[in-house]
């Protein structure tokens, strides 16, 4: 993970004929990490999926070195699994092993719920397993949307533990929150500020 790395250079990003954004740029090394911010519809989550590969820029470049994993509101889970096995579908193609998804569980403290079908976790819990299977990824990127939405505080202070260890041991965050996030000496870019057009509703 000591050679991740990620650098959007003048990106912008247009969606469904309306361009939403222009002239970002964004340099992150092992260990660093940065939060969108900006209203509803500005473009976070696009600029997220522009940044994992999903949806093309409209211009401008995205720079990668080391595997993604994004977290979005789609929980990507099997419902009716247990969450253990839901998780281990992701784990087997990620290549990782049981002790890893494990103490993934642990980092978000779901062990107690790891039996529980996916179906009966709350929101909390639910977000809970999506940062959880981004632990387990071992990408060296994270692109976490909203990592906070529906987490109580103890929740948040894991979340905050687990992005510090991760960046610690070399690996990049860039996360789009509307709420303040336990995370010390992050970059920020405000897509307000590179809005193309203002929204027409
Ligand atoms: N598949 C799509 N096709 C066309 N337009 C889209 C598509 N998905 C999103 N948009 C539009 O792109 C704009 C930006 O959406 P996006 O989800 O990136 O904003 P956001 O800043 O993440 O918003 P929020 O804070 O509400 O999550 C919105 O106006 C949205 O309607």
């Amino acid at each position: 993970m000591k050679e991740a790395a990620m650098r959007l250079s003048d990106v912008a990003c247009l969606r469904g004929g309306r361009m939403l954004f222009r002239g970002v740029d964004l340099d992150l090394k092992a260990g660093g990490s940065a939060l969108l911010a900006g209203p509803n519809g500005v473009g976070k989550s696009s600029l997220l999926r522009i940044c994992a590969g999903l949806l093309p820029a409209f211009a401008g470049t995205v720079e990668r070195r080391g595997g993604v994993a994004l977290t979005d509101e789609r929980l990507a889970l099997d419902m009716e699994r247990p969450l253990r096995k839901a998780l281990g579908f992701w784990a087997r193609l990620d290549g990782v092993d049981d002790g890893t998804l494990d103490r993934a569980l642990d980092a978000m403290a779901l062990l107690a719920l790891a039996d529980l079908p996916v179906r009966m976790l709350s929101t909390g819990q639910r977000k809970r397993a999506m940062l959880a299977r981004a632990i387990a990824s071992g990408a060296a990127i994270w692109l976490l949307d909203e990592p906070g939405n529906g987490l109580d505080n103890a929740s948040l202070k894991l979340l905050g533990a687990a992005v510090s260890r991760h960046l610690a041991a070399g690996g990049i965050m860039l996360a789009a929150s509307h709420q303040p996030l336990p995370l010390a000496d992050h970059a920020r870019i405000d897509l307000r500020i590179h809005a193309a057009e203002a929204e027409s509703a």
